[in-house]
């Protein structure tokens, strides 16, 4: 007689793992009545905080499928737009192909591409700022892009609306810094940057930044008054060696770049948490079509990425009946059976774990109702 019981439980699977094979090897005396399997998923990843999108209110506009000269095009088809080039572009496919979604490109040199799993689907490979932009313009419907670029890009404007908030790649955070030398040798907040008597309307804080809309608001929102920006496309850590800013706003991975330039973080100096997200337009949510597609590619990721870190255990276990066994296994809170004896383990990785409701589906609906 076999059977199978299945329990999660949230400990590391090494010492679950070093109990399973310890049974295992201690397994030779009387034989059972009932070969009994039990299941066990073990858990080894910590949960991602994730970052919220603030709630905004759905606009009674009706559907608008992109412009032309100012005019309402119709189209039926529904456009996903991934990073054409830059640290996101491999990731995202990566991604994508773990989720059995493979984006398919007709020529290399085209920037249209199809996934044959999602009928009526387009992706359009495009920059990712440029993803943004065309999600408010219309021509786009859903884009994946880092929750930077959606911020500095969307501008608040509430008819971005992040669907996923944890791709898991892309992490990152922006963040201001100040070189570790000179006048700054003894500043380590935003408070006690702001405090430098040296800021006049005459000779104001100089900030380097890519991020033109985040930046002025960071400053202005933490009493920064003197302030002046200045805007370059890279490499922003060599300025105030330079020489040509006093300080750099800009995303921080590792640290390696800023402790190589002789920068430094300051408390209360990160403007935001970043990370890939899947960002829709609020209004192309407002077509069927959309929002079907839409909570197929979330059910794909939620069920994929909840289950990165989650293993399988099988293994055989003794006992005169399945109720026993079963008794064994829920009577070890913590280990949930791992100390009750087994033998044949067998260790996989979990490929999806999925709900009933995609949660994040569940969110966006009340998001869209609101
Ligand atoms: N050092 C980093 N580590 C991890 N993710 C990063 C890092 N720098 C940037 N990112 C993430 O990757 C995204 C894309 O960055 P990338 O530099 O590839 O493109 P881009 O800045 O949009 O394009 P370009 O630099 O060509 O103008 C960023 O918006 C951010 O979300
Ligand atoms: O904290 P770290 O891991 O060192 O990463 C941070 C660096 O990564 C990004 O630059 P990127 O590599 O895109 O080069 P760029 O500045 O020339 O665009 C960012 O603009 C920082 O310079
Ligand atoms: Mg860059």
């Amino acid at each position: 007689m076999s059977t199978s019981l299945r329990v999660q439980c949230s400990s590391s699977p090494s010492p679950a793992l070093s109990f399973l094979s310890s049974a295992s090897s201690s397994f030779h005396s009387s034989s059972p009545k009932f070969s009994i399997f039990s299941t066990v998923c073990v858990s080894v990843k910590p949960v991602v905080s994730t970052i919220t999108c603030s709630s905004v209110q759905q606009s009674q506009v009706s559907v608008v499928n992109g412009r032309i000269d100012g005019q309402v095009v119709e189209r039926s088809e529904i456009r996903l737009g991934l990073p054409s080039k830059g640290r996101m572009a491999d990731d995202t496919l990566d991604l994508l192909k773990d989720c059995q979604l493979f984006v398919k490109k007709i020529n290399p040199r085209q920037y249209v591409a199809e996934i044959p799993q999602l009928s009526n689907l387009q992706v359009w490979f495009q920059r990712p700022k440029d993803i943004v932009r065309q999600l408010l313009t219309g021509d786009l419907d859903l884009g994946i892009v880092g929750f930077d670029t959606v911020n500095e890009y969307g501008k608040g404007d509430e008819d971005l609306i992040i669907v996923h908030d944890a791709l898991e790649y892309g992490d990152c955070h922006l963040s201001l810094a100040i070189p570790q030398y000179g006048d700054f040798e003894n500043i380590n907040s935003i408070r006690e940057l702001a405090q430098m008597p040296q800021w006049t309307e005459e000779k104001p804080l100089r900030v380097a930044t890519g991020f033109t809309y985040l930046g002025p608001k960071f400053m202005k929102e933490n009493g920064l008054k003197h302030v002046t920006f200045s805007t370059f496309d890279g490499a922003l850590e060599a300025q105030p060696a330079m020489g040509s800013a006093d300080a750099i706003l800009d995303l921080v991975s590792s640290g390696t770049t800023l402790k190589e330039n002789n920068l430094k973080e300051i408390e209360g100096g990160v403007v935001l948490e970043s990370q890939a997200v899947l960002v829709a337009s609020r209004r192309s949510l407002n077509r069927k079509a959309v929002r079907v597609t839409t909570r197929e590619i979330l059910e794909r990721l939620e069920a994929h990425l909840r289950a990165g870190g989650q293993f399988t255990v099988t293994a055989n276990m003794r006992g005169f009946s399945a109720e026993e066994v079963a008794e064994k296994v829920l009577r070890q809170p913590l280990l949930s059976g791992l100390q009750i004896g087994a033998s044949g383990v067998l260790v996989s990785p979990l490929t999806y774990i999925f709900d009933e409701e995609p949660p994040r589906w569940l969110q966006l609906v009340s998001k869209l109702e609101n």
